[in-house]
């Protein structure tokens, strides 16, 4: 039997009058790698925040190792921040510090670990993610690629039990993009860390993943392994893997007018 790392139970969220999450429900477990696809403004993030602990569920739970986020003492969430890498999309470095600094941080941050070891740490990171030997070099002086792989070696800097991955793949030429791929892949099976990654990236998932949570309408509409998603019939799915702009899910922000009485309105 496994066990779960997140669970979320029948989780609704809004801001404000927007409601963003219907009754979602939803488990990773240990070890598992998941990604979450939808449309634009499906949810994405806000599930992500809602795993952070940076928002809490209107109606709901979020459970980490069984316990609800909510009950969590000041302590705990403490331990579960340092337990934690988060990536967001542009993986963005303090652009006044090296490449050294940039990957010591967390380390600095959240352990006392004397330079020597600190250096040594840093130095591992780097060449995990093919970097050993840039540790000079200034944030100005990389590509978005390289970047990216410098954001992801302070990301596991800490050795993290959870990884949050917030479209890391986004910007990227389609070689960078694999490399990014497949050292998240491997990273995460080496650390044996349970990671969620939002992404658009379809193809790349399908390889990496064991799992894929997709919403739509702040619901989730089918969650899987990679296996079960290309065999389902389910429309929502198909019309994503097939990168297709007519199906169920509609490219339009939902507008209570039509862009005829909106345009109307408009006249003087
Ligand atoms: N801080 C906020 N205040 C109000 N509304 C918000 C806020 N953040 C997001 N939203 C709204 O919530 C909805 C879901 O946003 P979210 O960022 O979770 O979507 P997403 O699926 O990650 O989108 P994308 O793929 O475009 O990044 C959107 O309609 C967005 O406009």
């Amino acid at each position: 039997m496994t066990t779960p790392f997140i669970e979320f139970d029948a989780v609704s969220f809004a801001y404000a009058e927007r409601q963003v999450l219907r009754n979602v429900s939803f488990r990773i477990d240990v070890g598992h790698f998941a990604a979450i696809m939808g449309g634009s403004g499906s949810g994405k993030t806000t599930l992500l925040r809602l795993m952070t602990g940076q928002l809490h569920p209107d109606q709901g739970r979020v459970l980490i190792h069984g316990k609800d986020l909510r009950q969590f003492s000041r302590a705990e969430q403490h331990d579960l921040r340092r337990k934690m890498g988060v990536l967001f999309q542009f993986g963005a470095l303090f652009t006044d510090s090296n490449v050294f600094d940039n990957v010591a941080f967390p380390l600095r941050e959240h352990s006392s670990l004397p330079e020597s070891i600190i250096r040594d740490l840093v130095t591992l990171k780097l060449n995990a993610v093919g970097l050993r030997g840039i540790e000079q070099l200034m944030p100005s002086e990389l590509s978005g690629g390289m970047s990216r792989r410098v954001a992801l070696a302070r990301t596991i800097a800490l050795d993290p039990q959870l990884m949050l991955f917030d479209e890391p793949f986004t910007g990227l030429d389609p070689i960078s993009l694999g490399v990014i791929a497949l050292l998240v892949a491997r990273i995460t099976k080496a650390l044996q860390a349970t990671s969620v990654m939002v992404t658009h990236d379809i193809h790349q998932s399908l390889n990496i993943v064991d799992q894929v949570i997709f919403l739509a309408d702040g619901e989730v509409i089918f969650s899987g392994t990679p296996d079960e998603i290309r065999r389902t019939d389910s429309p929502w799915v198909h019309q994503f893997v097939h990168g297709e702009p007519d199906g169920p899910v509609q490219f339009r922000y939902p507008t209570e007018s039509t862009l005829e009485q909106q345009l109307m309105t408009a006249k003087p």
